[in-house]
């Protein structure tokens, strides 16, 4: 393998790495700040889920891997020879240094205690000897391997809160589900009935996959395929983002049975007055938890 590394003013970054995948015979394409750790370094900050803010940084590097040299020489040649490309500059044409990229990868992800006792570990790690609760879960193209503050947040208020409030979980709903990890740590302290929705077909199928292998039985699908139970459910949780949770206040609360509890994340500190505001018609939220910026904030009706 071959690395082609360019250096791209930013008004540059999407069409080249557009060209160089669509057009060029790139086989990935990545985009860092070529500024980075310097005096000049200026953070792009986007929520999760969201496209970036904007396409790349004032210089960006631009790395596009390509199986062979001369192709990535070619594709550099014909990309500086282009009257749109001024001001993009090629750095260098290096051999990407053989590696075992499945154990490279898999090393990114040990082992996540929500609590002593529960846990999230990876296929490929043997649970450690406290774990008594265990989601086996590997990365995968949906959202939620527990590493995210706001997926562990709901985890811990799960765990924490199951001991006195499970018997009563006997109608569940995950909005927003991902990976179904909140589905499956709600099933591991003793929810049944669950209802996982996603407004994501690849979340969906990545639910069901992973309840199977974690041996929890739940309903997962799009939104308006899931029928609520009459009476509505004991416990309702949603990490997904402050605006959309503010715009499906009425919808969730709708499902909260009387008595039940709704657990939101997805929520910046600074955003709390507004989701208070957004679900006072229905209930009281107050911040359960905070971690990292994120907080959770819980209601009951
Ligand atoms: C931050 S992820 C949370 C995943 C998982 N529940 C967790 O806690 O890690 C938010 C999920 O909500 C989904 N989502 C976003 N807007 C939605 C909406 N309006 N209705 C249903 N799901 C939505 C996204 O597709 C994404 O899978």
């Amino acid at each position: 393998m071959v690395e082609l590394q360019l250096l791209a003013p930013e008004a540059l970054v999407d069409p080249v790495s557009d060209a160089l995948i669509d057009e060029l015979g790139a086989l990935s394409v990545s985009v860092e700040d070529a500024d980075a750790d310097t005096a000049a370094e200026s953070a792009l900050f986007g929520e999760p889920g969201l496209p970036p803010p904007r396409p790349g940084w004032q210089r960006s590097t631009i790395r596009a891997l390509f199986e062979e040299a001369d192709a990535a020489e070619a594709a550099a040649a014909l990309l500086l020879a282009q009257d749109w490309a001024e001001g993009l500059e090629r750095h260098a044409v290096s051999e990407v240094p053989a590696q075992d990229w499945v154990r490279l990868t898999q090393s990114q992800f040990a082992p996540v205690e929500v609590t002593p006792s529960f846990w999230i570990v990876p296929s490929w790690h043997t649970p450690p000897e406290a774990a008594r609760q265990v989601i086996r879960l590997d990365p995968g193209l949906a959202f939620g391997t527990g590493t995210h503050p706001t997926t562990h947040m709901c985890l811990r208020w799960i765990a924490t809160r199951a001991a006195e409030r499970a018997a009563a979980w006997h109608a569940v709903l995950d909005y927003g589900c991902g990976s179904g990890i909140l589905a499956i740590g709600a099933a591991l302290h003793g929810a049944r009935d669950i209802d996982a929705v996603d407004i994501d077909p690849a979340a969906v199928e990545a639910t069901r996959l992973n309840a199977s292998e974690n041996g929890v039985a739940l309903r997962a699908g799009l939104p308006d395929a899931v029928a609520a139970p009459a009476g509505g459910y004991p416990l309702v949780l949603a990490n997904i983002l402050a605006t959309p949770l503010k715009l499906l206040a009425p919808l969730l609360c709708g499902h909260v049975a009387p008595g039940g509890d709704l657990v939101l994340a997805g929520i910046l500190e600074r955003q709390a007055e507004e989701l208070r505001e957004a679900y006072a018609p229905w209930l009281a939220l107050q911040v359960s938890d905070a971690q990292d910026g994120w907080i959770l904030m819980t209601g009951r009706r």
